[in-house]
């Protein structure tokens, strides 16, 4: 069972967030874990959306991500209230993407629905014309063949608009998929460490992404937004056919005209479940498409991973994924428009079924020759009500899908608001200047607990470090070093105490410009999923393509016999665990003749430590940061790679430009520094020199004896 403590600091975590996460108009109250009990509505989207996931009679239990919601009356008023609240302006945001094709989908989608009434018009007069001539003396072809021939031609012309309507709503659709994904991936690279790891922010994350995948026509394509004018387009054919049908019904016994319409409709029914089954899967795309989709799903996966997320935020990667995923994104939504041109040809729309069902009406001549009703006006009833019944199934299967896509698309505009929480509020943003040697470092009390934790990871630390000087962490596994090292680097925030860096508190800095000051190397350092070059590259994006800094961070890092060694060099691709190539929906799948090269642990130590040598040289690096960057080298290397820190932490002339603060767990290292701190159980216990630490015969001493 778990204690009071835990549940006390979960609550604080959760409060915590809801406090921090959220604007002005997000600001949430203590209610929200029972929103649909209050009397009062939801305050913003972000509440009606929580509420609608909150299980009847469960306060504070919710629906999975992505679980439909019920029909309610509850859940209709929630979603009335998105719709009013978010709806409009997001559906202004898509239109002012494309004012014109927008308009032009929209007008097409409803000119397009009274199509199937002037279809049943037109059959009517061709079945009245042929009627006639039966019933004639005199049988002439003319005024026959002039019918037959308009309503080929008004086929040909709405298989024409038709096919220009689909062709616009796939380049509308195309550019509102781009936009929304866009604004996922620019929110994932953007969010921070703390806030991603929320569970509320996951879920809210987790149904803002199936809504913009159901931009994808493969994917969740049915719960597309634009549904909302498909509804539109319904209603108007459903309200074209009742007009007819009126029109047609007065004065006349139909129930036996229904009787047979409703028969009539079984036929194409069956037909088009024939036709389905020639549907093939198709294929697109050349090895260039194929590599675009790779990319694109590998940067996807990197702007979504929480293990690169340290390195993304530190390195300041945001940009540079969200330029190269749009690159090849754009790649492969080029390459599927020759896909959907193909499925919307002209020929598409001369519907086999609907021949089968204008061949119906011959019979229906023969049998009601005799009827007082025109056959045409049968035949037009006939086609009326199939529509009509067509129709309302779609409306009723469309409106059950825009009802559950509000709520993914209120997870989306919600997504949009959320800011990165360790983001200063605007006024609080304090520019950081650098100070000559390097960083100070002013720790006071510090205190952290992991979110979910019921034991804090880092309690009262406290220690003073001067600009150029070198610290050495060590301590026991588990003892809350690397914990110490994401609160100076600013990956995480601490609860209690105060953190100065050059006499300012760190929450004051904008986290992306205090960490372009910086370079580390993290324990749990990445490895990415491409070449060796742009996997040191990537510690200064800004020089990912200058070869000669990318050599010398290499050469620093003590990796020039490394990379030489390897089939292709700085170029070769490496191969990292835990990665599978994803394939794009409908994109052929290319052999992947890239040879991949696997590297050893120290050899990837080796990588990360180019990587964060990539910003040695830059000015206005003030801190290096290594958690055990040599635990994989021998002993040789790691002191060769000291030395360089050493060097690269210094000027020309000696003085020091740089604070260097290492954790390791070879006390042979920690004497180079000159500080040490001991950490035991989440405190710093021993603080000082390697000397004053031996000379007080503690557990600095005890474990540096054991050591040698
Ligand atoms: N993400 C996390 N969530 C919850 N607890 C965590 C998390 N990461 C670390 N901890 C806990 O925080 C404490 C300190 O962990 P930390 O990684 O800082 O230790 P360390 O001194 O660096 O250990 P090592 O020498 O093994 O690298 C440990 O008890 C660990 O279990």
């Amino acid at each position: 069972m778990r204690s009071p403590q835990y549940y006390r600091s979960n609550m604080r975590h959760r409060m915590a967030s809801r406090r921090l996460l959220f604007p002005a108009d997000f600001q949430l109250t203590h209610k929200s874990s029972s929103s649909k009990s209050q009397q009062k509505g939801p305050q913003n989207v972000y509440d009606a959306w929580l509420a609608s996931r909150e299980l009847p009679a469960q306060p504070g239990h919710y629906l999975v991500p992505g679980a439909p919601r019920p029909l309610t009356m509850e859940n209709a008023r929630l979603a009335l209230f998105i719709t009013k609240a978010s709806t409009l302006d997001f559906f202004k945001v898509l239109f002012e993407l494309n004012p014109l094709r927008t308009t032009l989908m929209m007008s097409l989608n409803v000119v397009r629905s009274l199509f199937p009434a002037f279809r049943g018009y037109s059959q009517a007069l061709i079945v009245d014309e042929l009627q006639s001539l039966i019933a004639s003396e005199s049988f002439t072809w003319s005024r026959l063949v002039y019918l037959v021939s308009t309503e080929v031609i008004r086929r040909v012309i709405e298989g024409c608009l038709d096919s220009f309507a689909a062709s616009n709503e796939n380049i509308v659709m195309g550019s509102a998929r781009f936009y929304i994904e866009y604004k996922q991936m620019e929110q994932r690279v953007r969010l921070d460490v703390p806030t991603l790891a929320d569970p509320g922010v996951r879920a809210l994350l987790q149904e803002s992404e199936l809504f913009a995948r159901s931009f994808t026509g493969s994917g969740f394509g049915i719960l597309s937004p634009l549904e909302f004018i498909h509804i539109i387009s319904l209603l108007t054919e459903i309200f074209s056919h009742i007009i007819l049908i009126i029109s047609l019904t007065r004065g006349v016994s139909h129930f036996g005209i229904l009787v047979l319409s409703i028969f009539s409709t079984m036929l194409p029914m069956i037909l088009s479940w024939f036709t389905c089954q020639r549907q093939e899967t198709e294929t697109v795309g050349g090895l260039k498409e194929a590599r675009a989709a790779d990319r694109q799903e590998r940067l996807r996966s990197l702007a979504y991973s929480d293990l690169h997320r340290p390195e993304i935020a530190l390195f300041g990667l945001g940009d540079w994924i969200l330029k190269s995923w749009t690159s090849a994104r754009k790649i492969v939504l080029a390459s599927e428009q020759p896909y959907y041109a193909r499925n919307t040809s002209i020929l598409d729309q001369f519907n086999l079924n609907e021949l089968v069902s204008a061949v119906q009406n011959i019979p229906l001549l023969l049998l009601f020759q005799t009827s007082s009703a025109s056959l045409g006006s049968l035949t037009v009833y006939r086609t009326s009500i199939q529509s009509l019944l067509y129709a309302c199934r779609n409306l009723v299967s469309t409106s059950k899908m825009v009802f559950q896509g509000i709520f993914l698309m209120s997870a989306f505009t919600a997504s949009t608001k959320l800011k990165p929480r360790l983001n200063p509020r605007h006024d609080d943003v304090v520019p950081y200047i650098s100070q000559t040697g390097g960083v100070s470092i002013t720790a006071k009390n510090l205190s952290y607990t992991y979110p979910g934790s019921s034991e804090p990871a880092l309690r009262n630390i406290n220690f003073t470090l001067e600009p150029g000087e070198t610290l050495a962490i060590v301590g026991y596994n588990g003892s809350g070093k690397s914990t110490l090292a994401k609160l100076l680097l600013r990956i995480v925030d601490y609860d209690r105490g105060s953190l100065l860096v050059n006499g300012v508190d760190i929450r004051r800095y904008n986290p992306a410009e205090y960490h372009s000051h910086l370079s580390a190397v993290f324990q749990g350092f990445s490895k990415f999923s491409t070449t060796v070059k742009e996997n040191v590259g990537l510690g200064n994006v800004d020089k990912i393509t200058y070869k000669p800094a990318i050599e010398t961070a290499v050469h620093l890092a003590e990796a020039d016999t490394l990379v030489k060694s390897l089939p292709t060099g700085l170029k070769t691709m490496l191969e990292t665990p835990g990665y599978e190539s994803l394939s794009y929906p409908g994109m052929m799948m290319q052999e992947d003749t890239t040879q991949r090269h696997g590297l050893s642990g120290g050899e990837w130590q080796r990588i990360a430590l180019a990587r964060a040598f990539m910003r040695a040289n830059e000015p206005g690096i003030d801190m290096f940061l290594f958690d055990e960057p040599t635990s994989a080298l021998d002993a040789h290397a790691q002191n060769q790679i000291f030395d360089t820190v050493a060097k690269i932490s210094r000027s020309p002339s000696g003085e020091r430009t740089k604070t260097v603060i290492f954790i390791t767990h070879r006390l042979s290292t920690a004497r180079r520094a000159d500080k040490v701190a001991m950490m035991e159980n989440g405190t710093i216990t021993e603080f000082g020199t390697h000397d004053e630490l031996i000379r007080k015969n503690g557990t600095y001493a005890s474990l540096y004896r054991a050591s040698i």
